[in-house]
């Protein structure tokens, strides 16, 4: 079955050049093919939300993006400059490393410096401010697998944000986080988009996705719609989606 939502709704967000645009991909592992034929837009300078049941394909998509999983087949063009900055989903990461979220934020310097390389007095810079918009500055010599699971992931959202890349790719990044933790990073993302930062995020956070400028929806490895949350993100649409195959 191929259902497709919402494909002619050109919104504000699609309006603009894309800053990712994927053409027929195909993706997956070793024997199991999971991505099939995917064509859609990230728009630039805005936000879009991956959004699927348990298995669709969202992380698959978000690991091609960002470059660590190849594609089987189809293209990926970027319209930007550098590399992606990439934030797994928390429980992707070992919880037992022993880093301090200082070390960890500083990890993402490291595409710019290199491993372990003395960071400059701007590298440090960047770090601070990363650790001080999620509000954990207070646990920078903390170490990481000591912390709990909303303020690991802050950590890490922090280590994305010290990239400083136009492209910002989430893997569920408020999962596990209380309210007033959710709202600091919807704030937060808001603000990135306003300084020209695209953002993806994969999310089953509905609110989040409402928010988002333009949401992907996958089903089965497929795209089954794209648009506007209000146009997309229907009662009648998400109970198709939603309901078991
Ligand atoms: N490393 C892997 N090796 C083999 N198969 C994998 C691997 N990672 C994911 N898969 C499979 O690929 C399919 C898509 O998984 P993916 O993680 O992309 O889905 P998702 O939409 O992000 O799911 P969730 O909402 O549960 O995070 C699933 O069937 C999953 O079992």
């Amino acid at each position: 079955m191929k259902i497709m939502f919402n494909t002619a709704s050109p919104t504000a967000a699609r309006d603009r050049t894309p800053r990712v645009r994927i053409t027929e991909l195909y993706a997956g592992y070793p024997g199991r093919p999971v991505l099939h034929g995917l064509s859609a837009d990230i728009p630039a300078s805005a936000t879009t939300a991956l959004i699927g049941p348990n298995g669709s394909g969202k992380s698959t998509l978000l690991g091609v993006m960002a470059g660590v999983l190849e594609p089987t087949s189809g293209e990926l063009r970027s319209d930007g400059n550098g590399p992606p900055a990439f934030v797994p989903q928390r429980g992707a990461v070992g919880d037992a490393l022993p880093l301090t979220v200082r070390q960890t934020v500083e990890m993402g310097r490291w595409g710019e410096r290199g491993p372990w390389r003395r960071l400059t007095r701007r590298d440090r810079a960047t770090v601070e401010a990363a650790m001080e918009r999620l509000g954990i500055s207070g646990l920078a010599t903390r170490q990481l697998g000591e912390l709990s699971g909303g303020q690991r992931q802050r950590a890490l959202i922090a280590q994305g944000l010290a990239q400083e890349s136009d492209l910002l790719l989430l893997d569920e990044p408020t999962t596990g986080l209380d309210p007033e933790a959710r709202d600091r990073i919807a704030a937060l993302l808001g603000e990135l988009v306003a300084d020209g930062v695209t953002v993806v995020q994969a999310t089953h956070d509905l609110e989040a996705a409402r928010g988002a400028d333009a949401c992907l929806l996958l089903r089965d490895g497929h795209l089954v719609g794209q648009g506007s949350p209000e146009r997309l993100l229907t009662p009648s649409t998400l109970a198709q989606v939603w309901q078991p195959a």
